[in-house]
């Protein structure tokens, strides 16, 4: 419209633009703090997963396909000038959710629709990522400022919500929560937190700084200015020398950038929000005056720094002829290169097959001897076999590991971070073991994916179980069949003090 308005359509073209930028492009202040981490970081499990995202980030970038198999949920951050002359008939919602519907389904870069009705029923999955989580203010001026993020479930799934004494410390109560988050929120990345206003306040202000730009090294520099700086400062260092590391491997990087925003509060109240956000951290900003749709420009590769295309070294499985004997000799922290066929199968598939079991009925697929990849892929396009397929959070998968591997004969997880005692003691009892795929480096674990078939549970979408065949697929012992765990050990010998 030449009027200067800003339409309906000038919205969602270019919600949905940014939507599918964000699916491939790290924001650049992100890809230079991953990259100073790469040199910095001294633990050579933690320094290899590092290496594992930069490359997948770049090979996202050129390849303009996800980031992460989690392309997560749509969070729009808008803020409407009061003058600003629009012709919207819609809801905002209704809007977005428009933008978020086209992009999910853009046939050249389809995305993983993850968001599910029902939530305490059927968890029907919506086919298409909608709706969309919107937050919306009401601002001076005539522009419409815009921002958009796809949020990882294992990042969000860690958020954690207090109400402190105002005399209590902030930064004690974010560093210990940290500790006990394990790696499910996949570090390195952000924390957001949110400090005051009402309980809802605080927790839609951490939402929100979390897409602040990384900007920790000038904070370093100068030195902090304000209270919220001081409590970033302190964060960062605390949090970054519990020796978490990268994938909880254990290392000096936890955290590339603390975000901190304020509120004022009741004299009684100090409410505190904290959201960590992950190695697949995606977020793009834009503002429409009425000139038309934003078209947001491609990051420069030269952003980011060339790593060579190396294989990956490691020792062979094959896992078609795995036998306890070789299970056995498994090191928590050996890097293993995986070849074979495995099965697929996440939450909505474990708790099938549970149930079934539960009933006295066979499972769908023989486990025997196998093992299994906690992923819910994107789909395919030209081709590819399979689209991203990192790993999911392996702890969900906790309360189904004993009568899974009870039953079936299962002999190898694979999946990311910790295991909870329960699926451990499951492991050592059984002889298997749990191995760990780099979380956020999702397309370059497809490239190692040779074929996929589905055969289970395809009302199930991305959940359904696939088998699929890999050649040399990178993966970290987690578990060995004794039950010794790297997510213990690593950082337990990286922890030091701030
Ligand atoms: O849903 C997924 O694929 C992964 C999820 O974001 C997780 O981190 O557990």
């Amino acid at each position: 419209m030449a009027d200067g308005r800003i339409t309906e359509q000038e919205l969602i073209d270019s919600v949905a633009d940014a939507l599918q930028y964000v699916s491939y492009y790290h924001p650049p202040d992100f890809i230079a703090a991953m990259a100073r981490a790469y040199e910095t970081e001294q633990s050579e499990g933690a320094r290899n997963a590092i290496r594992q995202i930069l490359v997948n980030s770049r090979m996202c970038a050129t390849g303009r396909r996800p980031i992460c198999q989690d392309t997560g949920s749509v969070n729009v951050f808008v803020e409407v000038g009061v003058q600003a002359r629009t012709d919207w008939t819609r809801s905002l919602q209704q809007m977005v959710d428009a933008a978020a519907r086209r992009a999910y389904a853009l046939e050249a870069n389809p995305l993983r629709a993850s968001i599910v009705a029902d939530p305490l029923g059927q968890r029907r999955n919506t086919r298409d990522n909608t709706p969309a989580m919107l937050q919306t203010e009401l601002v001076a001026g005539d522009r419409v400022s815009v921002t958009v993020s796809a949020k990882g479930g294992g990042s969000e799934n860690k958020t954690k919500f207090t109400v402190l004494n105002p005399s209590d410390s902030v930064a004690d109560w974010v560093v210990r929560t940290v500790e006990t988050l394990g790696a499910g929120w996949c570090p390195p990345g952000m924390l957001g937190i949110g400090v005051g206003g009402s309980v809802d306040k605080a927790m839609a202000l951490a939402k929100k700084v979390l897409n602040d730009p990384v900007d920790m090294p000038d904070l370093l520099r100068r030195g902090p200015q304000t209270a919220e700086e001081a409590l970033r400062l302190e964060v960062y260092e605390r949090v970054n020398a519990l020796g978490i590391g990268a994938q909880g491997l254990g290392g000096l990087t936890t955290v590339l950038d603390v975000k901190v925003a304020s509120f004022p509060t009741h004299a009684a109240s100090l409410p505190v929000a904290l959201i960590p956000n992950c190695a697949a951290t995606r977020h793009a900003h834009f503002v429409l005056d009425g000139s038309g749709p934003v078209a947001l420009d491609p990051p420069e590769l030269s952003l980011w720094p060339d790593l060579g295309t190396d294989a990956p070294q490691g020792r062979r499985l094959d896992l078609d002829t795995l036998d306890d004997a070789t299970l056995r000799t498994l090191q928590p922290g050996e890097t293993l290169l995986l070849s074979g066929r495995m099965f697929t199968g996440r939450d909505a598939a474990h708790r099938r097959m549970v149930a079934a079991l539960e009933r006295g009925e066979a499972l769908p697929v023989d486990l025997r001897g196998r093992a299994i990849y906690y992923v819910g892929p994107v789909d395919p396009v030209g081709d590819e076999v399979i689209g991203p397929a990192g790993p999911t959070t392996s702890t969900r998968m906790d309360k189904f590991t004993r009568p899974l591997l009870a039953a079936s004969g299962l002999k190898l997880m694979i999946g990311k971070a910790e295991r909870g005692p329960e699926a451990i003691a499951a492991i050592r009892e059984h002889g298997a073991a749990y191995l760990i795929a780099v979380g956020g480096a999702a397309y370059l674990v497809s490239k190692a994916i040779k074929s996929a078939r589905p055969v289970a549970y395809q009302d199930l979408g991305m959940e359904a179980i696939y088998e699929i065949e890999v050649r040399d697929m990178p993966v970290v012992v987690a578990v060995d069949t004794r039950g010794a765990s790297v997510h213990e050990s690593g950082p337990r010998q990286w922890r030091r003090t701030a």
